[in-house]
């Protein structure tokens, strides 16, 4: 791991109770700041109420720390709008926003779309698949933004268990994540190394930040958001923080291999644009990263990785056998 990163893991990355709910509102009515909270879904309707409720009775109801609470219906074929009305939420379907522009399939064009329906100075994103949901997850991650001038990406981090029927691997999911975008982060950005869960989808950031970001359409949106969120506005102003443990629905290792797929592109459209594609000998000391949970929190180890090549054996001479 970088100096850097080490450094930044002891000043940027809290623990969602390291902020009280009452000094999140007095910060909140200090600077002024608003908060929408989004939520993406296509054909979400087991999950999206369950959310909905939580942030409205919590955060809305409760407290006044969130001000607007949307839905995005990315093309629902189920009752997901209306299940999300009746929780509490306003309900925009992506044709309705910016409706001259067809919309393209995919999470990423909901999330810029709803930066057009949404007003809040500080915006938040929750997938509407998760389970167990706490509203910890929006005040946690709204938290920084609302008490940290500096800091304007905050992600949220915790443990992913993979839950098949009744049969639970505690630290098996984030599949994609250990498999594809760490190992990418770390070769090509290793400064994003120290993030836990760089392609989880609850995360939240200052608008201003926000439009000036370019969105990946598909699934390829969390790693471009991050990577180039890094480029405009440096280590020190991304954050993360545990929420503690996340369920959701889990797809299938095709529907996976379509995002790794995705997330890939995006991530070789960032290294072609900025012509940073380096052969792996011209890679300084690459590295991998990896965290697991432990009393301390989300405890970081390194290895590194070899990628050297032998030659071909027919290209051996008599002086090297
Ligand atoms: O075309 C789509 C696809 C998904 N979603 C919603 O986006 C959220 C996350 O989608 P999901 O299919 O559950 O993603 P995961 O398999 O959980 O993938 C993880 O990794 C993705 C790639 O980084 C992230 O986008 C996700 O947020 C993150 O949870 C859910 O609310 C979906 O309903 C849409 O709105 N439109
Ligand atoms: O974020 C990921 O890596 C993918 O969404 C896969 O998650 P899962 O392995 O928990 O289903």
């Amino acid at each position: 791991m970088l100096d850097e990163v080490a450094d930044w893991l002891r000043h940027r990355s809290w623990a969602a109770d390291d902020r009280s709910l009452p000094e999140l509102l007095a910060a909140k009515e200090a600077t002024g700041s608003t908060v929408s909270v989004v939520l993406p879904a296509l054909d979400e309707e087991a999950t999206v109420g369950g959310i909905v409720s939580a942030i409205r009775r919590d955060l809305m109801d409760a407290v006044p720390l969130v001000d607007e609470l949307v839905v995005v219906d990315s093309g629902s074929s189920d009752r997901t709008g209306q299940a999300a009305a009746a929780a509490g939420a306003r309900v925009v379907h992506r044709d309705s926003i910016l409706p001259e522009l067809p919309a393209l399939p995919g999470k990423g064009e909901v999330l810029w779309r709803s930066l057009l329906a949404t007003s809040g100075d500080i915006v938040c994103f929750i997938d509407a698949d998760l389970r167990e949901f706490d509203s910890a997850f929006v005040s946690g991650i709204v938290g920084p933004l609302l008490t940290e001038p500096e800091v304007a990406f905050v992600k949220a981090m915790y443990d992913r268990p993979l839950e098949t029927g009744d049969t639970v691997i505690p630290a098996g999911g984030g599949r994609v994540t250990e498999l594809v975008a760490r190992p990418l982060l770390n070769l090509y950005w290793p400064l994003l190394a120290g993030f836990v869960q760089p392609l989880g989808g609850e995360y939240a950031a200052r608008r201003s930040l926000l439009e000036r970001l370019p969105f990946a359409t598909g699934y390829g949106v969390e790693l471009g958001l991050l990577v180039d969120a890094l480029e405009l506005a440096g280590l020190d102003a991304l954050a993360q923080v545990d929420v503690g443990v996340r369920h959701h629905r889990h797809q299938d290792a095709q529907a996976l291999g379509r995002m790794a797929a995705a997330i890939q592109l995006t991530a070789l459209d960032r290294l072609a644009r900025s012509n940073r594609i380096k052969a792996a000998d011209d890679l300084a000391r690459p590295r991998l990263t990896q965290f697991t949970r432990t009393a301390a929190g989300f405890t970081p180890s390194t290895a590194d990785i070899a990628a050297t090549d032998r030659p071909p054996v027919v290209t051996l001479t008599a002086n090297d056998v």
